[in-house]
Protein backbone atom coordinates (compact mmCIF):
# COMPACT_ATOMS: atom_id res chain seq x y z
CA UNK A 1 0.00 0.00 0.00
CA UNK A 2 1.34 3.33 -0.92
CA UNK A 3 2.46 5.53 2.23
CA UNK A 4 -0.13 7.95 2.79
CA UNK A 5 2.12 11.34 3.02
CA UNK A 6 3.79 10.41 -0.30
CA UNK A 7 0.07 10.54 -1.68
CA UNK A 8 -0.63 13.75 0.15
CA UNK A 9 2.69 15.00 -0.98
CA UNK A 10 1.59 13.91 -4.89
CA UNK A 11 -1.31 16.10 -4.83
CA UNK A 12 0.51 19.15 -3.59
CA UNK A 13 0.83 21.98 -6.38
CA UNK A 14 4.30 23.00 -7.25
CA UNK A 15 5.63 26.41 -6.72
CA UNK A 16 8.76 27.22 -8.70
CA UNK A 17 11.45 29.05 -6.89
CA UNK A 18 12.95 31.72 -9.25
CA UNK A 19 16.26 31.88 -7.78
CA UNK A 20 19.85 30.82 -9.12
CA UNK A 21 20.85 31.69 -5.73
CA UNK A 22 21.69 28.33 -3.50
CA UNK A 23 21.64 30.15 -0.32
CA UNK A 24 17.99 31.96 -1.38
CA UNK A 25 17.18 28.34 -2.19
CA UNK A 26 18.05 26.62 1.17
CA UNK A 27 16.53 29.13 3.23
CA UNK A 28 13.23 28.90 1.44
CA UNK A 29 13.47 24.85 1.59
CA UNK A 30 12.62 25.69 5.31
CA UNK A 31 10.71 28.99 5.30
CA UNK A 32 7.91 27.79 2.98
CA UNK A 33 7.70 24.04 4.23
CA UNK A 34 4.31 24.66 5.66
CA UNK A 35 2.87 26.62 2.77
CA UNK A 36 1.25 23.75 1.06
CA UNK A 37 3.32 23.51 -2.20
CA UNK A 38 5.90 21.51 -3.64
CA UNK A 39 8.71 23.59 -4.23
CA UNK A 40 10.62 23.32 -7.40
CA UNK A 41 13.53 24.79 -8.93
CA UNK A 42 14.56 25.78 -12.76
CA UNK A 43 16.66 23.02 -13.34
CA UNK A 44 14.16 20.52 -11.43
CA UNK A 45 12.01 21.97 -14.67
CA UNK A 46 15.41 22.43 -17.26
CA UNK A 47 14.37 26.06 -17.67
CA UNK A 48 17.79 27.95 -17.65
CA UNK A 49 16.71 31.50 -17.87
CA UNK A 50 18.79 34.51 -16.94
CA UNK A 51 16.74 37.48 -16.16
CA UNK A 52 18.01 40.71 -16.67
CA UNK A 53 17.57 42.82 -13.37
CA UNK A 54 16.76 45.93 -15.21
CA UNK A 55 14.59 47.51 -12.63
CA UNK A 56 15.21 50.44 -10.24
CA UNK A 57 13.66 48.59 -6.96
CA UNK A 58 13.37 45.16 -4.95
CA UNK A 59 9.93 44.64 -6.14
CA UNK A 60 10.42 45.44 -9.75
CA UNK A 61 13.37 43.21 -10.37
CA UNK A 62 11.34 40.53 -8.09
CA UNK A 63 8.49 40.83 -10.25
CA UNK A 64 10.49 41.02 -13.60
CA UNK A 65 12.18 37.62 -12.39
CA UNK A 66 8.67 35.79 -10.93
CA UNK A 67 6.94 37.30 -14.55
CA UNK A 68 9.31 35.49 -16.77
CA UNK A 69 9.96 32.55 -14.91
CA UNK A 70 6.13 31.67 -15.14
CA UNK A 71 5.27 32.07 -18.30
CA UNK A 72 8.42 30.05 -19.07
CA UNK A 73 7.28 27.65 -16.67
CA UNK A 74 3.80 27.28 -16.59
CA UNK A 75 3.94 27.08 -13.06
CA UNK A 76 2.75 29.19 -10.02
CA UNK A 77 6.21 31.31 -9.52
CA UNK A 78 8.09 32.99 -6.39
CA UNK A 79 11.46 34.81 -7.09
CA UNK A 80 13.01 36.81 -4.71
CA UNK A 81 15.03 40.16 -4.85
CA UNK A 82 16.86 41.48 -1.86
CA UNK A 83 19.55 43.14 -0.92
CA UNK A 84 21.99 45.20 1.41
CA UNK A 85 21.39 49.50 1.83
CA UNK A 86 24.27 50.99 3.90
CA UNK A 87 23.11 54.45 5.17
CA UNK A 88 26.85 55.65 4.77
CA UNK A 89 26.97 54.97 1.18
CA UNK A 90 23.46 56.71 0.18
CA UNK A 91 21.78 52.90 0.67
CA UNK A 92 24.16 51.37 -1.31
CA UNK A 93 25.12 48.67 -2.68
CA UNK A 94 20.59 47.99 -2.53
CA UNK A 95 19.03 46.67 -5.82
CA UNK A 96 23.10 46.23 -7.45
CA UNK A 97 23.57 43.94 -4.22
CA UNK A 98 24.90 40.53 -6.70
CA UNK A 99 26.30 43.30 -8.94
CA UNK A 100 28.19 45.78 -6.59
CA UNK A 101 31.66 44.48 -7.61
CA UNK A 102 31.28 43.53 -11.00
CA UNK A 103 29.50 40.60 -12.57
CA UNK A 104 32.26 37.93 -11.93
CA UNK A 105 32.95 38.86 -8.12
CA UNK A 106 32.65 36.25 -5.75
CA UNK A 107 30.67 36.84 -2.08
CA UNK A 108 34.22 37.71 -0.45
CA UNK A 109 35.19 40.36 -3.44
CA UNK A 110 32.00 42.29 -2.80
CA UNK A 111 32.51 42.04 1.03
CA UNK A 112 36.55 43.61 0.74
CA UNK A 113 34.78 46.19 -1.50
CA UNK A 114 32.15 47.77 0.60
CA UNK A 115 34.55 47.35 3.94
CA UNK A 116 37.12 49.63 1.83
CA UNK A 117 34.40 52.39 0.79
CA UNK A 118 33.09 52.12 4.72
CA UNK A 119 37.01 52.22 5.88
CA UNK A 120 36.85 55.78 7.54
CA UNK A 121 32.97 55.17 8.74
CA UNK A 122 33.03 54.99 12.33
CA UNK A 123 31.14 52.34 13.93
CA UNK A 124 28.15 54.38 14.91
CA UNK A 125 27.96 55.35 11.53
CA UNK A 126 27.82 51.98 10.09
CA UNK A 127 24.10 51.43 9.82
CA UNK A 128 22.32 49.28 6.91
CA UNK A 129 19.67 47.28 6.44
CA UNK A 130 19.02 43.46 4.68
CA UNK A 131 15.59 43.71 2.19
CA UNK A 132 13.94 41.54 0.88
CA UNK A 133 10.64 41.77 -1.24
CA UNK A 134 9.41 38.62 -2.66
CA UNK A 135 6.64 38.49 -5.69
CA UNK A 136 4.41 35.77 -6.30
CA UNK A 137 3.44 35.54 -10.13
CA UNK A 138 0.96 33.59 -12.27
CA UNK A 139 1.33 32.10 -15.65
CA UNK A 140 -1.00 34.85 -16.64
CA UNK A 141 1.16 37.12 -15.52
CA UNK A 142 -0.78 38.53 -11.79
CA UNK A 143 1.85 39.56 -9.27
CA UNK A 144 1.47 39.97 -5.50
CA UNK A 145 4.49 41.06 -3.36
CA UNK A 146 5.70 40.41 0.23
CA UNK A 147 8.38 41.73 1.94
CA UNK A 148 10.96 42.22 5.33
CA UNK A 149 13.69 44.01 6.21
CA UNK A 150 16.01 43.70 9.41
CA UNK A 151 18.43 46.39 10.81
CA UNK A 152 22.25 45.94 11.74
CA UNK A 153 25.46 47.61 11.50
CA UNK A 154 28.39 46.91 8.83
CA UNK A 155 31.33 45.16 11.45
CA UNK A 156 34.98 46.01 10.91
CA UNK A 157 35.94 42.76 9.67
CA UNK A 158 34.11 39.60 8.30
CA UNK A 159 32.82 36.87 10.92
CA UNK A 160 31.47 33.56 10.77
CA UNK A 161 30.87 30.82 8.02
CA UNK A 162 27.15 30.27 7.98
CA UNK A 163 24.65 32.23 5.43
CA UNK A 164 26.07 33.52 2.49
CA UNK A 165 26.71 36.76 0.30
CA UNK A 166 27.01 39.92 3.01
CA UNK A 167 26.55 37.90 6.05
CA UNK A 168 29.63 38.15 7.35
CA UNK A 169 29.59 41.66 8.10
CA UNK A 170 26.20 41.94 8.97
CA UNK A 171 26.51 42.60 12.43
CA UNK A 172 22.91 42.09 14.88
CA UNK A 173 23.38 44.44 17.64
CA UNK A 174 20.71 42.44 20.04
CA UNK A 175 22.49 39.06 19.57
CA UNK A 176 26.39 40.59 19.78
CA UNK A 177 27.02 38.28 16.68
CA UNK A 178 26.99 38.58 12.74
CA UNK A 179 24.47 36.95 10.57
CA UNK A 180 26.88 33.91 9.20
CA UNK A 181 27.60 33.45 13.25
CA UNK A 182 24.39 32.12 14.06
CA UNK A 183 22.95 29.06 12.90
CA UNK A 184 20.77 28.54 10.23
CA UNK A 185 17.89 28.21 11.84
CA UNK A 186 18.16 31.16 14.03
CA UNK A 187 18.41 33.05 10.66
CA UNK A 188 15.39 31.93 9.71
CA UNK A 189 13.31 33.30 12.52
CA UNK A 190 14.56 36.79 12.16
CA UNK A 191 15.71 37.46 8.77
CA UNK A 192 14.26 39.86 5.95
CA UNK A 193 13.48 37.04 4.05
CA UNK A 194 11.91 35.10 6.57
CA UNK A 195 9.90 38.02 7.57
CA UNK A 196 8.88 38.60 3.75
CA UNK A 197 8.44 34.84 3.65
CA UNK A 198 5.67 34.54 6.42
CA UNK A 199 3.15 37.24 4.35
CA UNK A 200 4.50 35.56 1.19
CA UNK A 201 2.69 32.25 2.87
CA UNK A 202 -0.26 33.76 3.75
CA UNK A 203 -0.65 34.20 -0.07
CA UNK A 204 0.02 31.21 -1.28
CA UNK A 205 -2.26 29.72 1.09
CA UNK A 206 -5.27 31.58 -0.52
CA UNK A 207 -4.24 30.93 -3.85
CA UNK A 208 -4.11 27.11 -3.31
O1 LIG B 1 18.51 36.85 -8.59
P1 LIG B 1 18.66 35.49 -7.96
O2 LIG B 1 18.84 34.39 -8.97
O3 LIG B 1 17.56 35.18 -6.98
O4 LIG B 1 20.03 35.47 -7.08
P2 LIG B 1 20.95 36.70 -6.71
O5 LIG B 1 22.04 36.23 -5.82
O6 LIG B 1 21.35 37.44 -7.97
O7 LIG B 1 19.98 37.59 -5.84
P3 LIG B 1 19.58 39.14 -5.99
O8 LIG B 1 19.56 39.54 -7.41
O9 LIG B 1 18.33 39.31 -5.18
O10 LIG B 1 20.79 39.89 -5.29
C1 LIG B 1 20.81 39.94 -3.90
C2 LIG B 1 22.21 39.96 -3.38
O11 LIG B 1 22.12 40.57 -2.07
C3 LIG B 1 22.80 39.81 -1.13
N1 LIG B 1 21.86 39.18 -0.17
C4 LIG B 1 20.52 38.99 -0.31
N2 LIG B 1 20.01 38.35 0.75
C5 LIG B 1 21.04 38.12 1.57
C6 LIG B 1 21.17 37.46 2.80
O12 LIG B 1 20.13 36.87 3.39
N3 LIG B 1 22.37 37.41 3.36
C7 LIG B 1 23.44 37.97 2.77
N4 LIG B 1 23.42 38.58 1.60
C8 LIG B 1 22.23 38.66 0.99
C9 LIG B 1 23.56 38.72 -1.88
O13 LIG B 1 24.85 39.18 -2.19
C10 LIG B 1 22.76 38.55 -3.15
O14 LIG B 1 23.55 38.10 -4.21
MG1 LIG C 1 19.96 38.35 -9.16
Amino acid sequence: MPCPHFRLRAMEAELLLATNNKGKLNEYRELLAGCGFRLVTPSDKGIVTEVAETGNSFADNAALKARALAKASGLLTLADDSGLEVDALGGEPGVRSARYAGDNATDTGRIDLLLRRLETVPVGKRTARFRCVIAIATPTGQVKFAEGKIEGLISLAPQGRHGFGYDPVFFLQELGKTMAEIAPKEKNHISHRALAAADACLILKDLK
